[in-house]
């Protein structure tokens, strides 16, 4: 008896049993089963002799997926190929026009796809009829099955092409059974569950075990699985493909059906004939196939946003590690650390190792190990080219200011490069004494790196203070030796600006050779000599989270503290200690022109009274600091202020206080979105949680948020060094916390330098360019 007959006398009997309704049917029903689909495997092997290929059906994989169309004949699957790829494929109107497998690519968002048409398949298909198995081969093959169905035909069609996949292993739309199943030599069978079995019993489990002469395995059932889902696992052969159900010919029918149709599971509806549709298709295939496009940002230049490397989770994975085999597979012993900005990072740039999850539109930076013995200028710097060295340093400045949350890799394009010659003159209005305040929301650029030369958002007098005095000393001299030239120029005109040039670049070359100087700037040496003082409370060999956020927010400080005496000195002409608004808006505008037509709208008057804590039109240094930051200040007239401006901007109906619309449009993103907890579900903008977090501001109940009632969250507003301190204490900790115990040791620190010292590391990497490495 032939392999189909043994398997049509099994299904009779399992008919039969099924009308039994003795209590040991289950048990009967269930062998039955693993003996057919131990016959349809043998069905599947191919006849001895026969050649692997099956005539003309083998195409070579080509593209970032692939996807198959499978359907009945005269379904319309010929045209539909040529109408989304431009490949013709005879379309008629009989049946088995197409014959074989063919080809075409869809390009779609920077990808290829490939699409293939296949010949049409009948009933039986599975059981050899037709072509049915060389096609349903390719489907096996694919990434995801387009079902194609015709509309104006009968329901069941759905059904039996479906039954004709899973016959030969294919399971659609599910994931796999969670069933974990180990063969052993010896031991019998352990039989176990996490999870109340209704379907499966013990005894039922040995027999069809039994039933693959399997006497020794261990099962263990970590859902209510079925008895098909544990042949499913023994069988070991399944494959679990996507798929989406297209009714072709929507033209023909009425539209009480077609609705009807839309709204099955996993469908969709199209015309080929009117092109209706045809753009959803695309879009749904896209979204199924779950590709991960990863745009590669060689160092010091522009991501490569035309050629993504396209990676998804059934080809080979996501990871930084399957990003970096893709490029090449000896790239992966040179990789030291990635930089990865996109929705997969914390923080941008976040540092990630080989087995951090990449998401579609990332933007990933290799930085490869040094060799030692490369003959460069010291540790960091493997070369140097002075006449480019500071544009570089400048885009790279630049850079690393213009990052902002939530980038996508178009908006990135947008907002970070320009040639540097606007770098160079981005980063001077950047840093011009009181351009520090573009409208304070800006500032929730998330600190990026850790170390000199990292200036940061263009927002308030943001600025990532370095981990290290000594680098921030060199950082201030840097600034102030900028600042000197930009004020030189305001005063004298351009006139020495070739002097100028020269003693910036001598400066600039003396701080490269101080940070190179193995005797003068040693980083494990440093590391070691700033431990102790970072761990002070408690003295206990570790550095906590709160001890680092302390000390990042001492540095931050210090470096506020360093940059408002300077533009103190700069108002404060006659040097008595106080300045006036009459003078501060006079030299302003002298050195910068008017700045409210520029939108820096803060510094006006209504700002500078609110700075004056006692009211006598002046401002003395302390006073004066918190002027120039805000975010930071305790002066409760400030906070009121800042209250006031925030609620202004989003108070819609003008009644000075903000109701739930204008809080759910305006401010609840804002608020939670830069809180790390609360990140995922605040992007999602849940009206229940933002009514709940409402309430909890609205403290009198009335149903309103007031000026005042804005306080506990105005630091989410305006983002204060604290929050900064607490953002890069954070990455670090997570860079260097190699033990995972929330803390570090100073040879975890010695050993991760570059989460402290980041840019310094940064701004050495070699060049790397990933066309070499394809
Ligand atoms: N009314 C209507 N007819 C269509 C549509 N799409 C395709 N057809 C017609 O359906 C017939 C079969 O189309 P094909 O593309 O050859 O179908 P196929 O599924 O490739 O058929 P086989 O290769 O035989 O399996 C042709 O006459 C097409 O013109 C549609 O959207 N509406
Ligand atoms: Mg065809």
């Amino acid at each position: 008896m032939g392999i189909l007959e043994r398997i049509k006398e099994i299904e009779a009997e399992m008919a039969r049993t099924q009308k039994n309704k003795a209590v040991r049917r289950e048990y009967h029903l269930g062998q039955l089963k693993a003996k057919i689909a131990k016959l349809r495997t043998q069905l599947l092997e191919p006849p001895k002799g026969a050649s692997a290929g099956g005539d003309g059906f083998e195409v070579t994989k080509f593209g970032h997926g692939r996807v198959a169309l499978i359907g009945f004949p005269s379904v319309g699957k010929s045209t539909l190929l040529t109408m989304l790829t431009g490949t013709h494929s005879e379309a008629a109107s009989y049946e088995f026009t197409t014959l074989t497998c063919i080809p075409g690519i869809i390009h779609y968002n920077d990808t290829k796809i490939q699409l293939l048409d296949l010949p049409g398949i009948i009933e039986g298909a599975s059981e050899g009829k037709g072509r049915g198995r060389q096609v349903i081969a390719v489907a096996k093959s694919s990434d995801l099955v387009l079902m194609v169905l015709d509309a104006s035909k009968s329901e069941g069609h759905r059904q039996i092409l479906t039954r004709e996949l899973e016959a030969v292993g294919l399971r659609l739309n599910k994931r796999p059974p969670q069933i974990y199943f180990k063969r052993k030599k010896t031991g019998g069978i352990s039989f176990n569950s996490t999870a109340p079995l209704t379907h499966i019993d013990e005894k039922l489990c040995y027999q069809i075990l039994h039933e693959y002469k399997i006497h020794n395995a261990e099962v263990l059932f970590r859902e209510d699985s079925t008895v098909d889902d544990l042949i499913d696992v023994i069988e070991g052969n399944r494959k679990y493909i996507k798929c989406v159900y297209v009714y072709n010919k929507i033209d023909v029918v009425g539209i009480d059906d077609v609705d009807n149709l839309a709204r099955q599971p996993n469908s969709l509806v199209i015309s080929c004939n009117l092109q209706l549709n045809l753009d959803r298709l695309l879009a749904r295939m896209w979204e199924e196939m779950g590709l991960v496009r990863v745009y590669t940002k060689p160092q010091g230049q522009q991501p490569d946003f035309g050629d993504p490397v396209v990676l998804s989770s059934d080809r080979g994975g996501c990871t930084v590690e399957d990003f970096c085999n893709h490029i090449h597979r000896s790239l992966l012993k040179d990789v030291k650390y990635v930089l990865v900005w996109g929705t997969s990072a914390r923080h941008y740039p976040q540092h990630c190792g080989l087995g951090h999850g990449l998401e579609d539109e990332d933007v990933v930076q290799i930085v490869k190990k040094k060799e030692k013995e490369e003959g460069g200028r010291g540790r960091f710097k493997s070369h140097t080219n002075a006449p480019d060295r500071i544009s570089d340093r400048l885009s790279q400045m630049l850079f690393r200011a213009t990052i902002k949350p939530g980038i996508s890799a178009q908006s990135y394009d947008k907002c970070c490069f320009y040639p540097d010659s606007i770098c160079a003159l981005m980063l001077y209005k950047m840093r011009q004494a009181c351009v520090h305040a573009l409208h304070p929301k800006n500032s929730a650029a998330v600190a990026s790196s850790y170390g000199a030369g990292a200036v940061h958002d263009s927002g308030g007098n943001r600025h990532a203070a370095p981990f290290d005095p000594a680098i921030a000393e060199l950082e201030r001299r840097l600034e102030d030796k900028e600042w000197e030239r930009e004020h030189y120029r305001i005063l004298h005109g351009d006139a020495e600006k070739d002097d100028h040039m020269k003693e910036w670049e001598e400066f600039l070359r003396e701080e490269e050779d101080f940070i190179n100087d193995d005797d003068r700037f040693n980083v494990s040496d440093r590391i070691r000599a700033l431990f102790p003082k970072i761990d002070l409370t408690p003295k206990d060999g570790f550095v906590s989270l709160d001890e680092l956020i302390r000390w990042n927010l001492d540095q931050a400080r210090a470096d506020q503290l360093h940059r408002s005496a300077r533009e103190m000195e700069l108002y404060d002409k006659n040097g008595n200690g106080i300045v006036s608004f009459t003078t501060f808006r006079a030299l302003r505008q002298q050195s910068h022109g008017d700045g409210n037509s520029l939108g820096f709208p803060w510094w006006k008057e209504e700002h500078f009274n609110a700075s004056d804590v006692n009211g006598d039109g002046f401002l003395n240094k302390t006073e004066f600091h918190d002027f120039l930051n805000p975010s930071d200040s305790e002066n409760p007239k400030i906070v009121n202020l800042l209250c006031r401006q925030e609620l202004r901007q989003r108070d819609k109906d003008g009644d000075g206080k903000l109701n739930f619309e204008e809080y759910f449009h305006g401010l609840h993103d804002h608020i939670h979105g830069y809180d790390d907890e609360n990140a995922a579900i605040s992007h999602i903008g849940n009206m229940t949680i933002a009514k709940e977090r409402f309430s909890k501001l609205d403290k009198d109940n009335d149903g309103f948020i007031s000026e005042h009632e804005l306080e506990p969250v105005l630091d989410k507003l305006h983002l204060s060094e604290h929050y900064y301190a607490r953002q890069q204490a954070t990455h670090a900790i997570s860079e260097a916390d190699k033990d995972h115990d929330g803390r570090l040791t100073l040879e975890e620190m010695i050993e991760n330098p570059y989460a402290f010292y980041g840019s310094v590391y940064f701004s050495d990497d070699e060049d790397y360019f990933h066309e070499e490495f394809r």
